[in-house]
């Protein structure tokens, strides 16, 4: 195969280059402009996969990935690249999915990309990891575009701790045992305490001598303070908890900017939901506190609202803040989040999205600013909602620039205008990137 040059890079990570013949080429590892002797890892009819068998010219912004599992695991795709050029081609996969949707008003709306806010910590800055668990115990990641597992000992973007506790648990043959009922393990560190809580996917349900062995590993390891087991079959089950009554809650103090250094106390339930990235989120948080301008007399509606993450800051400027949000945990820690933080104007409703809006629309409720959050997928059906709820300001929140500008495209049919776009990099070492983009209703 002749030398093939690597035109971008593009969401997915990898290089997308073309042959002579005009078939598209997608080659892993690889970064713009470089040129690479290629070979054919697979033929499809509209596209083929590469793997790079050399590296002729390279691109300046190239390093050594630190990691030693980086051949297989697959989990961090820009690894091979600074952490500025990571950042380039983030902002530039962004620009790409706007201009390439085919609607003018996305295309135009790339002109206001601002350069995407680097995360505080390039490595070691992810509060939690899920590794998958073979047939034999072994514990790792799953090789990229396979069930097999990658054994690991050490993940360069989970935190030191959980880091340390992954070497800590080699050396005891409780977690052994547990590990051969077991198809997952979770290891979340609690930001306050700096200890690190165990979650055991088991497959079959716990017996007495399961949780000994938890309380046992529990005890032999200093920095682990809760082991918990969890199955397809039945709920979360504390068996090992060094700290009865604080175990089950993570929790993190922080002091947002735009809140004047006001201390915002947050707590979360270890199977709730939380952003990974805890340091950056806080850049996150800035950034909706800014888009969302919110006055005193003004309404805020926050949907996909989890444990209140943005609601709580936004309760502190507005008039009232309601939230929905559909896992149960994360509703019980928003409401306590509230109360935790002096905070009275607050409502927050375990309830579908969908559902809620569709209420609140028969109510004829309206707010001045609308936030929303939605998982992977987006969530494009609620567009026309949006339209009847939102009056001032409409947040969108996404970890996919695709499926955000196919939503964007359902809003601007609704009449909303996009105002700005910040991408905020959430995941560094991975082509992730968040993007909070503001968006206003037209005038009528
Ligand atoms: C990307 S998270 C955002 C959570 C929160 N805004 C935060 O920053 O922590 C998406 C949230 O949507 C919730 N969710 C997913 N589908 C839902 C639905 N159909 N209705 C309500 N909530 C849903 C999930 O439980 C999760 O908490």
């Amino acid at each position: 195969m002749p030398l093939l040059t690597i035109e971008k890079v593009i969401n997915g990570g990898y290089g997308l280059t073309k042959t002579d013949e005009g078939k598209i080429v997608l080659i892993p590892g690889t970064l713009p402009g470089e040129e690479i002797q290629t070979t054919i890892h697979q033929d499809k009819k509209g596209y083929a996969t590469g793997k790079i068998k050399k590296i002729v010219t390279a691109h300046d912004g190239r390093i050594t990935p630190p990691c030693p599992y980086i051949r297989n695991c697959g989990g961090c795709n820009l690894q091979h690249a600074t952490a500025e050029l990571q950042l380039e081609i983030k902002e530039a996969i962004v620009k790409e999915s706007l201009t390439r949707s085919g609607k003018p008003e996305l295309a135009k709306a790339s002109a206001l990309i601002q350069a995407p806010i680097a995360s505080p910590q390039d490595f070691f800055y992810r509060q939690r990891i899920r590794l998958h668990i073979d047939e034999y115990g072994r514990m790792g990641f799953r090789q990229h575009q396979s069930h097999d597992i990658i054994a690991i000992k050490k993940c360069l973007l989970a935190s030191p701790q959980i880091n340390e506790v992954l070497t800590a648990l080699e050396e005891h043959e409780e977690h052994g045992e547990i590990c051969q009922l077991a198809s997952q393990l979770e290891l979340i560190l609690n930001p306050a305490t700096e200890q690190v809580q165990l979650v055991y996917l088991l497959k079959r349900k716990s017996r007495p001598a399961d949780t000994n062995r938890a309380k046992r590993l529990g005890e032999k390891i200093a920095s682990v303070d809760c082991i918990y087991f969890i199955g397809e079959n039945f709920p979360l089950q504390s068996a090992y908890c060094k700290t009865p009554e604080e175990g089950k809650v993570l929790s993190l103090d922080y002091k947002p900017q735009a809140l004047a250094g006001k201390k915002i106390s947050m707590q979360w339930e270890v199977n709730g939901f939380c952003q990974v990235n805890i340091k950056q989120n806080v850049q996150m948080i800035e950034t909706v506190l800014a888009f969302a301008d919110i006055r005193d007399e003004e309404s805020v509606l926050d949907l996909f609202c989890g444990m209140g993450n943005f609601s709580i800051p936004l309760a502190c400027q507005a008039k009232a803040v309601t939230g929905f949000e559909g896992q149960g945990s994360a509703i019980r820690s928003a409401k306590k989040n509230a109360l935790n933080n002096g905070l009275d104007n607050c409502s927050f409703y375990q309830k579908p999205v969908h559902k809620a809006c569709a209420e609140l629309i028969a109510d004829k409720r309206v707010y001045d600013c609308v936030i929303i959050d939605p998982p992977r997928q987006g969530a494009p059906e609620l567009a026309g909602q949006l339209a009847k709820l939102c009056q001032k300001r409409l947040i969108y929140i996404s970890c996919d620039p695709a499926t955000l500008t196919r939503d964007l495209a359902e809003l601007s049919k609704q009449g909303f205008q996009i105002k700005k776009i910040q991408p905020i990099d959430m995941f560094p070492q991975t082509y992730h990137i968040e993007n909070v983009v503001l968006l206003e209703p037209c005038p009528q």
